[in-house]
């Protein structure tokens, strides 16, 4: 169970404070939201979480417990360096290797990073709707097709954290289905944070923090 714990934690570019003075306990088997305007700093925060940008002060400390252990073991503490392990990503701001097809590019990412038990690359694209598009270049997708690509990218990657940032982009109604129904069928047991302003990308999440009380 995966638990991370900031403290204090505040952000700043040059002399601006995105936000400060956090104090948050996130835990595994949970869903939050962070929500805030255009520009409050959601995905500021998201990445800082996620190790991609470091917190201007404060502290961040995070420790996974094995699956099947017992809980009254001291969970192991995982540094900064290694969380990257333990975590996949979806936003906005990450591409993908347009170069490559849907295909390669899952099967690519699975060497460093690896799926979820008893999936593969063929049987995510199916489930994403991408069958028929599973051996073109991705750069001839739809942005929609794109964001599928992604989103399954961090979904289908075993990781104990998932963080999204603005997770439907471009999507349809389909696209929206297809993404809340891979979070109920592969969201369990995962800790979930996701940064939106929209509710249909968060409405799931139990817990929500708003950036603006940390100015
Ligand atoms: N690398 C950077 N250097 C300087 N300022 C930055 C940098 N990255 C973000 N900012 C600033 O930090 C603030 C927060 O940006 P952030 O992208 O986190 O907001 P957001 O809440 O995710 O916005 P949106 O809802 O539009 O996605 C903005 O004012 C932005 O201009």
């Amino acid at each position: 169970m995966m638990t991370i714990s900031l403290s204090d934690a505040g952000k700043r570019f040059n002399r601006d404070w995105i936000f400060r003075h956090v104090n948050y306990t996130f835990t595994g088997g949970n869903a939050y939201a962070i929500v805030g305007p255009n520009g409050s700093g959601k995905s500021t925060l998201l990445q800082c979480i996620g190790g991609a940008t470091a917190f201007s002060e404060g502290k961040i400390e995070v420790s996974d417990l094995p699956a099947g252990k017992s809980e009254t073991k001291q969970p192991a503490s995982i540094s900064d360096q290694n969380l990257y392990k333990h975590l996949s990503i979806c936003a906005p701001y990450l591409e993908l290797i347009e170069e490559m097809t849907a295909m390669e590019f899952l099967s690519f990412h699975q060497t460093f990073k690896p799926l979820l038990d008893g999936w593969n690359e063929k049987k995510i694209l199916d489930y994403v709707g991408l069958e028929k598009a599973a051996h073109k270049q991705i750069r001839y997708y739809s942005s929609g097709m794109k964001q599928r690509v992604k989103l399954a990218q961090a979904i289908f990657s075993n990781s104990h954290l998932l963080l999204l940032d603005e997770p439907c982009t471009n999507f349809d109604d389909a696209g929206y289905e297809l993404y809340k129904r891979m979070i109920s069928e592969f969201g369990n047991g995962r800790l979930i944070i996701v940064s939106s302003n929209d509710i249909e990308e968060y409405g799931f999440c139990t817990e929500k923090i708003s950036i603006q009380d940390y100015k």
